[in-house]
């Protein structure tokens, strides 16, 4: 049974900064959905790399039976870790339901990790990112704000009112924004 961590929060949040830092100091593993989606959408001989393409640009989600497969085989190639970060999924109804039918009996949602953040700074953070990323423009990121405001924060109520979402506000440094993430991976550690 895999452990797993779902972060959440809108694009520029700091997802990948933030798991890059559990991964390396609290033991879990970093599974961005979105890399390994970059990842596909790159193979030789990939049969959705023309789909990826297409979603990431236009900022919707990808349907979950291609990005639930690429998690499951990250995970079953993972070897024994304490539990999986999952970055950026589910993302919305589709994800969720996917997640559920595939998953269940094969890993246990510890809590969901929500990195809140004022859109306006997501936005700035997403433009300055240089990472040559093709949804790192003005035209994707309206698209994907509009995703994350319509079909993944529903997501994020949904965890919340089953009690699992630990929300840390990250328009704040690095340091501060890790340093209650500790204090929440803690506060599940005692339970
Ligand atoms: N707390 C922060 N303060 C300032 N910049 C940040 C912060 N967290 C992340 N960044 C920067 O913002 C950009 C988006 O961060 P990233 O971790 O890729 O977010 P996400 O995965 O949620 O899209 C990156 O260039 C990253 O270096
Ligand atoms: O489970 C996922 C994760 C990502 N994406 C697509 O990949 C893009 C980039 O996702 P990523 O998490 O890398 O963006 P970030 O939030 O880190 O900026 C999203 O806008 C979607 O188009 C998706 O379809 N399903
Ligand atoms: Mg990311």
């Amino acid at each position: 049974m895999h452990n797993v961590v779902f972060v959440l929060g809108p694009p520029g949040s700091g997802k990948g900064t933030i798991c890059a830092k559990i991964q390396e100091n609290l033991g879990y593993v970093h599974l961005s959905a979105g890399d390994l989606l970059r990842a596909e959408r790159q193979r030789e001989g990939s049969e959705f790399g023309a789909l990826i393409e297409q979603h990431i640009r236009n900022g919707s989600i990808v349907p979950v039976e291609i990005t639930c497969a690429l998690l499951e085989n990250a995970m079953n190639n993972s070897g024994d870790a304490k539990g999986f970060l999952v970055d950026g999924f589910p993302r919305n109804e589709d994800n969720l339901q996917g997640w559920n039918k595939q998953m269940t009996g094969k890993a246990l949602i510890q809590f969901v990790l929500f990195l809140s953040c004022p859109v306006p700074i997501c936005i700035q953070r997403c433009l300055n990112r240089g990472q040559g990323r093709t949804d790192d423009n003005e035209e994707s990121l309206k698209k994907r704000v509009e995703t994350y405001n319509h079909q993944t924060f529903p997501i994020i109520e949904h965890f919340e009112k089953n009690g699992l979402v630990r929300e840390v506000k990250s328009e704040r440094s690095v340091e501060e924004i890790y340093a209650d993430v500790v204090e929440v991976f803690n506060q599940t550690a005692k339970v």
